[in-house]
């Protein structure tokens, strides 16, 4: 493993981690950097992430390079209509000791035991896998036949859905959206990088990229970036932000109305946290003003239930955040 150089100083020492999985990634991705940046922060943060892109934009070789750049194992694994909750977390066989001819229970552990599981597609498999998942991702851990058994840390689910194919699906309800810390866009490249993609085929250097951390240091990191100190006047703008999606508070225009059940304090809790991430990805041991409004959107937007108004005047949960941040104020202290 190739390693970073540690200043002493978390944050520096954070910007350094930072330049150098950029380069690595660099190797494979093309463009979405923005993607990359909060599949980071997710991961400093503890939290999962949910992937919205069509087919082909490159999630899966952005979940293995950055898995491959962090030392982390990485899993994959197909959801389908047909995925029952022990394929996903594992089985209980009986097995034959040739010696003694007796049974024996050997436990096989399911692809959950990963440091990066990418769950391709999970809205294609049936509510009771889903849920195994999802209560893994929150617990740490999964039972299998009698034992519980601890799931490797750090644990980084990133669950994509089409967001145009909704044919047959399965969607995820709201008290399960909630436990996802961002819900990210991924976008198509634009003509550029597309070019670079095609041209150069980088997605064939995955064995180029070195890790630049390890788990250990993620963990130093995660610590590091809990004791971030947020002042009071940026921490009560992420909570006005959040509270404002509430239909009760109908205070603002353009937002409420469409919203048939706003975001939760996990909301609150998940964009103070994110925000201290960034600030400290950013060489800055304070957070900013800036840092929430820029994590407002994959905070918010999987976490807003849309109500029959939005549907019909075709507004979605973009163009209401964009409003929130339009014309919440910021009140410095
Ligand atoms: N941003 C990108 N940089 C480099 N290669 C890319 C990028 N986007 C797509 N590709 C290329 O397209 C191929 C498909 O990408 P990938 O399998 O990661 O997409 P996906 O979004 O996970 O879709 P699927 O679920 O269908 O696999 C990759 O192997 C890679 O060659």
């Amino acid at each position: 493993m190739s390693t970073v150089s540690t200043p002493s100083d978390p944050a520096a020492r954070l910007s350094a981690a930072r330049e150098a999985l950029r380069n690595e990634l660099k190797k494979c991705i093309v463009g979405q950097e923005d993607t990359a940046e909060l599949l980071l922060l997710a991961l400093l943060c503890r939290g999962h992430a949910l992937l919205l892109g069509v087919p082909g934009v490159g999630k899966t070789l952005m979940s293995a390079t950055l898995a491959k750049a962090l030392h982390l194992e990485f899993h994959r694994v197909q959801f389908t209509p047909d995925l029952m909750p022990g394929d996903i977390t594992g089985t209980e066989v009986l097995e034959e000791d040739p010696a003694t001819g007796r049974y024996r229970r050997l436990v096989m552990q399911g692809p959950l035991f990963a440091n990066v599981l990418l769950a391709d597609e999970i809205n294609r498999t049936p509510p009771k896998t889903q849920a195994a998942l999802l209560q893994a991702m929150q617990e740490g851990e999964v039972t299998i036949g009698r034992e519980t058994h601890k799931l490797p840390s750090p644990f980084l689910v990133l669950a994509t859905q089409n967001p145009i194919e909704m044919e047959g699906t399965y969607p995820l309800p709201e008290a399960q959206l909630d436990r996802f810390f961002f819900c990210i866009r991924v976008e198509y490249p634009n003509l550029e990088d597309e070019l670079s993609i095609a041209l150069n085929a980088p997605g064939n250097a995955l064995s180029t990229v070195n890790a630049v951390l390890d788990a250990e240091a993620l963990h130093a990191l995660q610590k590091t970036v809990q004791a971030v100190p947020i002042a009071t006047d940026v921490g009560r703008y992420a909570v006005s932000l959040v509270s404002a999606t509430r239909p009760q508070s109908g205070s603002v225009a353009g937002v409420t109305e469409f919203i048939e059940c706003g975001a939760s304090p996990r909301a609150s809790q998940a964009l103070v946290l994110a925000g201290k991430a960034r600030a400290l990805l950013n060489g800055r041991a304070h957070v900013d003003f800036a840092d929430i409004r820029a994590l407002a959107p994959a905070v918010l937007r999987h976490r807003l239930v849309l109500n029959f108004r939005a549907r019909a005047e075709k507004t979605d949960a973009d163009a209401i955040i964009a409003r929130l941040l339009a014309h919440v104020p910021q009140e410095k202290a």
